[in-house]
């Protein structure tokens, strides 16, 4: 069955829940962009470590928003390239995408997404793009695209997202779940989910076979 979406569907989630790969296999399925959120917020954190800034001090958000702005009127703006096979983060003409998921931006992430400037930022570059669309992140359902047809939100233990992530990162299985855990505890405090979002356990079956549970609600 061919399923047709003309508006918003949104896919919030813990850190490696698999929200950018459930969310690429949903994108693809129904023909449609997805948009990572996080992905931005990454950018825009590697932005903020390579020019010295930093997230501690009243000034942190409107000095990164400055720093980005600043680009955008160069020429060079961050542009969010949102392909269904995995969205890229360009500058120019230089791809930053494989700088973005590295132990040390994870560490900073969460502390720059707190900035209430950078959050502005990031949702103004995702409400600029017209639907149809697939959002991914931790408050598209709630915050962002509040109006959005199909809310869902991934979750599963810190112990099977640490044993996935292992597998794509030279890192030690104990030290990628503590690191979990605390990125879950920081994100928590700055967006939240959408109450009316679909609860997925990914822990719970393959990816094949969770991307099918997500399509299997949105054919209902
Ligand atoms: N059943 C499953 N559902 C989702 N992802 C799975 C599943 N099984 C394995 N994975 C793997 O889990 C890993 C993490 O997924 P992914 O990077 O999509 O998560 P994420 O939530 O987008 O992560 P992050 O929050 O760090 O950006 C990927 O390697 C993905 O292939
Ligand atoms: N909607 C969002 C999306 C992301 N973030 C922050 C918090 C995450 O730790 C970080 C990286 O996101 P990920 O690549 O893990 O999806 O970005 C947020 O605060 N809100």
């Amino acid at each position: 069955m061919i399923v047709k979406i003309n508006g918003i569907v949104t896919i919030d989630g813990v850190a490696a829940s698999g929200k950018s790969s459930v969310a690429s296999g949903v994108a693809r399925a129904l023909e449609i962009p997805y948009l990572s959120s996080g992905l931005l917020y990454r950018a825009a954190t590697w932005a903020a470590l390579e020019n010295g800034l930093t997230f501690d001090t009243p000034e942190a958000g409107r000095s990164l928003t400055a720093l980005l702005g600043s680009w955008k009127e160069g020429g060079q703006p961050l542009t969010l390239r949102p392909l269904a096979g995995g969205n890229q983060i360009w500058q120019g003409d230089h791809d930053l995408t494989e700088l973005l998921h590295t132990a040390q931006i994870d560490a900073q992430v969460s502390a720059a997404a707190v900035l209430p400037e950078l959050r502005g930022w990031v949702n103004a570059e995702l409400q600029a793009v017209t639907p149809p669309f697939l959002a991914e992140g931790r408050d598209m359902g709630s915050t962002v695209f509040p109006q959005a047809e199909y809310k869902f939100y991934l979750y599963a233990t810190p112990r099977v997202r640490a044993e996935r992530r292992v597998l794509e990162r030279q890192q030690d299985l104990e030290s990628v779940e503590a690191a979990l855990k605390l990125r879950d505890e920081r994100d928590a405090r700055q967006s939240a989910p959408a109450p009316d979002a679909v609860r997925i356990d990914t822990g719970g079956g393959t990816l094949p076979e969770i991307i099918a549970q997500v399509m299997g609600h949105l054919s209902s």
